[in-house]
């Protein structure tokens, strides 16, 4: 793989916001910024702490140790959101989704399904991650539509999001192998939050087309935009073209929670204007991954968006 470059992509620290306030509307300009400007950025939570991430990787590697058939078991009618075993042509990888992690009941559903009679240590430690991190693409949704003065679409955005916890594996290549565990993409979805283990390996496409190696600071996310925002956001905000490349001897862990917004997404009329006409059409978010989930030959890289709904 090409070389990457260590790099500082923003950091912001999404503590202690209050609606209403200065700082807010402060805050909302910086994320919506730094969203036009990279497309994604490290936020900061104290609420995510090292023994909180300790319980989290630890809880995977149990899971990603189950036996095979075990974790096929997990099958989905939605694209991406079951298991995904290792195949030749991405054999570094695999991935397990669960759909609705911050319901407890849908988690621990899942859990029955892994092992014979549950697991209540996983179940409770995945479902509160999945909420404090739902709580974090909640509110940075929020901040965005509200810089943009279209605030008043939230409340329905949130009665029509869909949250995906989809857990990834990736081993080390062996000496006659790539080391491209993930190839280059954008996400479909509208936010992903996305940490990972000691290891590091994401690699995120700078505008100028160099790969810049996503590091993780202590208690910190890596927030990303998906094509589903920047058809939103009319073009304004673009989803970046990421990887993920192997370099070390160790498994690695990472965990992305996926928005999705049930139904059609369009541009909200407060993006619209003159200077700025409608560059993508109305959309079916599920129906949209499902035809890229399909393979079609016309959706399948990153301009799948385009393809699908561009004006
Ligand atoms: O594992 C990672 O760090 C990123 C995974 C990824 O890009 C994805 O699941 O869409
Ligand atoms: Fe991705």
């Amino acid at each position: 793989m090409g070389s990457s470059t260590q790099s500082k992509f923003p950091v912001i620290n999404i503590e202690n916001l209050k609606p209403g306030t200065e700082s807010w509307t402060l805050a909302c300009q910086k994320v919506r910024d730094t969203l036009e400007e990279y497309g994604c950025f490290m936020a900061v939570c104290e609420g995510f702490s090292q023994d909180l991430k300790k319980e989290v990787y630890a809880n995977l590697e149990t899971l990603f140790d189950l036996p095979q058939e075990t974790k096929m078991k997990n099958t989905s009618a939605k694209p991406f959101h079951g298991y995904m075993t290792a195949c030749h042509t991405r054999p570094l990888y695999e991935s397990m989704g669960i759909d609705h992690a911050t319901s407890l009941d849908d988690v621990e559903c899942f859990a029955n399904l892994m092992w014979p009679s549950g697991n209540e240590t996983f179940s409770k430690t995945m479902h509160s991650y999945a909420n404090l991190v739902s709580k974090l693409e909640s509110l940075m949704r929020k901040m965005v539509f509200e810089s943009y003065g279209a605030g008043k679409y939230h409340e329905s955005f949130e009665e029509s999001k869909s949250y995906l916890l989809k857990t990834n594996k990736y081993r080390p290549p062996e000496s006659s192998e790539t080391n491209l565990a993930a190839k280059m993409h954008t996400d479909k979805n509208f936010i992903s939050v996305l940490s990972q283990s000691e290891m590091n390996g994401l690699e995120v496409q700078s505008k100028d087309g160099e790969w810049m190696a996503v590091e993780y600071p202590p208690s910190s996310f890596f927030v990303m935009t998906g094509d589903a925002f920047m058809v939103w956001s009319n073009g304004r905000i673009k989803a970046p073209l990421h990887r993920v490349v192997m370099n070390g001897h160790e498994d690695k862990y990472s965990i992305a929670l996926y928005s999705f917004k049930k139904g059609v997404i369009e541009i909200p009329e407060e993006l619209v204007d003159e200077e700025h006409p409608p560059r993508f059409k109305p959309f079916d978010h599920f129906k949209f991954l499902d035809l890229y989930a399909k393979s079609d030959p016309r959706y399948l890289d990153e301009r799948a968006i385009k393809v699908y709904c561009g004006n």
